[in-house]
């Protein structure tokens, strides 16, 4: 068996519970999730500032990781928090939400739109198609406009304005497929999928997939040149958990 290791970068447990459970949903059987979230940290990430403190979760939790022996790990939350920083740490591939859901979204339609939670993220949606080269990709970003943590306080009225913004993009984007714009909306793709008629992707599923085809392949993170692990140094204060 192969442990992937699966991080939600916040720390709310309910989310963490629908990551674990859309991850174990694709899970080839040669495959074990450990889903897991930072001891401390943000209840949801919603902007920069959310995402530096973040960031430092990720990377006590990919330590922990490699220290369990995982073969490959997943970044859960939509702007891929840490994501080089845990690549130096890594030993394995280590796969963010948006860059997996985006190049899947590249493979299936020659244009993809983007549905995300707060207007305020959508800048770091946007940062991340220019960082992995898709801005000419994506044709539109949308936002529900609902707090990350709407989509766990069992209303379903941020699955149902995710669901209405899915409609609206098919609609006005004239793309042909849409990217789900966070974690927490992780169960919702299939149905999306079937009721659309479009490819509605998830990151944390398509970066489950993406990370057991690296392992598959051999690929681990390479550690020639900027990913190699982090040099030696003290790590004072709080931060001697990750020496
Ligand atoms: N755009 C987002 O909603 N990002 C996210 N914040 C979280 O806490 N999890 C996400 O996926």
């Amino acid at each position: 068996k192969h442990l992937i290791q699966v991080i939600n970068p916040n720390t709310n447990v309910a989310m963490t519970h629908t990551i674990a459970q859309a991850a174990r949903s694709v899970a080839a059987p040669s495959s074990e999730i450990i889903a897991v979230c930072p001891t401390q940290g943000v209840e949801s990430i919603e902007g920069h500032f959310d995402e530096a403190i973040a960031a430092i979760g990720v990377l006590e939790q990919i330590k922990r990781g490699k220290e369990q022996g995982v073969s490959g790990h997943v970044i859960a939350c939509f702007g891929d928090p840490g994501l080089l920083a845990a690549r130096e740490l890594a030993s394995g591939p280590v796969i963010g939400i948006a860059e997996a859901a985006m190049h899947a979204a590249t493979m299936v339609a020659t244009r993809f739109s983007i549905v995300t939670t707060l207007p305020r993220t959508v800048i770091i949606a946007r940062h991340l198609l220019r960082q992995y080269g898709f801005e000419h990709h994506c044709a539109a970003l949308h936002a529900i406009d609902l707090p990350v943590l709407a989509l766990e306080d069992g209303t379903g009225l941020a699955q149902m304005k995710v669901r209405e913004r899915c409609i609206q993009a098919m609609k006005e984007d004239n793309s042909g497929a849409i990217v789900l714009g966070c974690g927490g909306m992780a169960n919702l793709a299939r149905e999306l999928t079937a009721e659309l008629g479009i490819p509605v992707i998830d990151g944390v599923t398509a970066a489950v997939k993406m990370v057991e085809s690296l392992i598959a392949l051999g690929l681990g993170t390479s550690k020639h040149g900027d990913l190699a692990y982090p040099n030696k140094k003290p790590l004072s204060g709080c931060f001697d958990m990750l020496s």
